[in-house]
């Protein structure tokens, strides 16, 4: 018989005994804790709560995922402690010596609940870069695709809906399997916005046509299209892992879940193995064991986190005539000494190798009708709101949903040789820059629109640390911002092609007035270099802190199965798992790295 829904939630301040428990109930958290309490008992530990009660509509509506304030990198950014960390980055040398506000998901869904429900998969180099780094081929594009279509569920474009001809979706079927049964909604937004078909045409003329397989067969350099979003069709609303994979673990399986709870500590014996976690509640601790694993999901930052200040023991030989409990870390050595913690393994990798592409933005004054327009102006937007509710179409409806890659073109490779080498060393097939098309409201009623470029070859790299033992202090995040000077030169040479873009006919027949920013007192290199170190914005794609990688790598922090180096029975599953970022948007190889490992540990690996 169905059991009542509030027995899937966990007693807090009561010791509690699972399989497998999973600390973090974000994208990859609540995929894997899912897929493993179809076969096992598992708990999820998740510090925050339901972002539909806790975040209402901002959460929801695929058009406020684009506005909400709780994205703004400012320093001073509008917070909202109840869906986001309120993660704040030490001073970006690179980028104006500021400290940026980086929002991460703090809520049942993580990161997919605040996200702008962009999905697509990466290029087939990349997979096949990452199977080398790992020396593991299961992680080759063929061997990854079934664990892609296990996680999601394709709905086709709805024409009549979509009311776009010039924005008609391009896409291989056979990219997605419904037969699999994937929670997880995806779709096309049921609206497009005028100006980004305007701009699209205009990459069209730049050399980026339309891609004749969409975004999810593993071919995305050189194409532009019409891409899809974790967007459920029925009433146009968000999908997570949450609305997804927990809902039907809610209904199919045991899972039990910690909601507004902390994981402080990963708990070992003497074998170094992990038998749990230390958790809080509302101040209250108590212990959640795990007689199988312990599996860290926390995300980028808080994963490598976790690892460093985990965990407590009682059983290792104390050091220093040390008895009873004492602070254990994996991390690096240093660091977790200078923070009183004695290291149980030390893997200077912990934290390194953070990847975090970033964007700069070209703007103009256009005279189309758009979204931020139609929303801000009475007379359209009452009409706009009847139509979302009642027929999950118009504005309200749509996330974006564009996306475009490419190498930048021969003619405007003025690289130095370090950078053309250093970007020789990518795969054919992995783009150098995504495009990203922005409308957003301008003073009067006016539509700004913004053509952004995001580096998706990376030289720079930031690292996470710790500023004390525990997990109540905000990790130290240094997000490495254009450290590296190759960086600064690609994306130079990618602000001319926004620029090229603005110059086409299709952008030249919607810009009303001259450039907007950075304006066209920016023209020398140097000038250019120096706007783009002041106007520098993340695109949340952060990866890589706890790298997979072979175990001769000194660097790397798991094996090709996620499992932590040097200790027993704990695994790190999400974005900070992957060795770099995947180019593009990367919550499609967040769920399906999720859907692999699952797999392997049901499997016995
Ligand atoms: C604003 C924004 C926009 C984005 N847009 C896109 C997009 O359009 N397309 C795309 O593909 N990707 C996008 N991304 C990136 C993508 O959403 C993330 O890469 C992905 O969701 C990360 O998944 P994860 O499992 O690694 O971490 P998360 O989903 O962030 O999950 C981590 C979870 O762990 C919890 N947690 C952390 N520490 C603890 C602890 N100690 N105890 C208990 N719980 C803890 C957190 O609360 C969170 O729920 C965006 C991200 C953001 C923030």
């Amino acid at each position: 018989s169905q059991r009542l829904r509030s027995s899937a939630f966990g007693v807090p301040g009561i010791d509690a005994s699972f399989d497998y428990v999973v600390v973090g109930g974000g994208t990859a958290g609540l995929t894997i804790a899912a897929r493993l309490a179809e076969t096992a008992s598992v708990a999820v530990i998740e510090a925050g709560g339901f972002y539909q009660m806790d975040n209402g509509n901002l959460s929801v509506v695929p058009r406020n995922s684009l506005v909400q304030g709780v994205i703004s990198n400012a320093e001073a950014f509008p917070p909202q402690p109840l869906v986001d960390w309120g993660l704040v980055s030490e001073p970006q040398p690179g980028a104006g010596n500021l400290r940026y506000h980086y929002a991460q998901g703090k809520t049942l869904g993580g990161s997919s609940a605040l996200n702008t429900m962009g999905f697509h998969r990466g290029p087939k180099g990349a997979y096949e870069r990452w199977a080398e780094l790992v020396g593991d081929q299961s992680f080759t594009w063929d061997n990854l695709l079934p664990f892609f279509k296990k996680s999601c569920n394709l709905t086709p474009p709805d024409l009549e809906k979509r009311q776009a001809a010039n924005a008609t979706p391009v896409y291989d079927p056979r990219a997605f399997d419904n037969a699999l049964g994937g929670p997880l909604q995806v779709s096309w937004a049921n609206w497009v916005d005028p100006t980004v078909i305007w701009i699209a045409k205009a990459l069209e003329q730049i050399g980026l046509p339309i891609s004749p397989t969409g975004f999810n067969s593993g071919i995305i350099t050189g194409y532009s299209g019409w891409g899809t979003s974790t967007i459920d069709p029925t009433h146009a609303t968000r999908s997570s892992s949450q609305t997804s994979f927990l809902e039907k673990a809610l209904d199919e399986t045991e899972i039990i879940v910690y909601p507004n709870t902390q994981g402080m500590k990963v708990l070992f014996d003497s074998s170094k193995k992990a038998t749990g976690v230390s958790v809080s509640t509302a101040g209250l601790e108590y212990t959640i064991s795990a007689t199988k694993e312990v599996i860290v999901s926390a995300g980028v930052f808080h994963s490598p986190q976790l690892l460093m200040v985990s965990g407590k023991s009682s059983g290792l030989d104390p050091p220093e005539g040390r008895i009873a409990h004492f602070e254990l870390g994996i991390g690096p050595q240093d660091t977790l000494q200078s923070n009183g913690i004695t290291v149980v393994s030390d893997l200077p990798g912990v934290g390194q190798n953070l990847w975090d592409p970033i964007f700069m933005l070209v703007t103009n004054q256009v005279n189309t009708p758009s979204g931020p327009s139609i929303l801000m102006d009475p007379a359209t937007s009452g009409p706009a709101l009847a139509d979302y509710l009642d027929n999950a179409s118009g504005p309200y409806s749509s996330a974006g949903g564009h996306f475009s890659f490419e190498k930048i073109p021969d003619s405007m490779r003025n690289f130095t040789s370090s950078t053309a080498s250093a970007l020789a060393e990518f795969p054919a097939d992995w783009p150098e820059i995504e495009y990203d098309i922005a409308p957003f409201p301008g003073p009067d009623n006016a539509v700004i629109g913004g053509i952004g470029a995001t580096l998706t070859t990376l030289f720079s790299r930031g690292s996470v640390s710790i500023a004390s033992s525990s997990m109540a202090t905000q990790p130290l995040i240094d997000l490495g911002w254009l450290s590296n000077p190759a960086d600064v030169e690609i994306l130079v040479a990618a602000f001319k092609r926004c620029r090229q873009l603005w110059n086409t006919d299709a952008a030249n027949s919607i810009k009303v007035g001259p450039e907007l920013v950075p304006g066209a007192t920016v023209q020398t290199d140097e000038e250019i270099a120096t706007y783009i170190r002041s106007n520098l914005y993340q695109i949340f794609h952060a990866s890589a802190t706890c790298a997979m990688g072979k175990s001769s790598d000194p660097m790397a922090v798991l094996d090709s199965g996620a499992r932590v180096y040097g200790v027993q029975g704990l695994r790190v599953v999400d974005a900070s798992s992957f060795p770099f970022a995947i180019p593009g948007h990367p919550q499609a190889s967040v769920y399906m790295l999720a859907e692999k490992i699952a797999d392997a540990i049901k499997k016995g690996n």
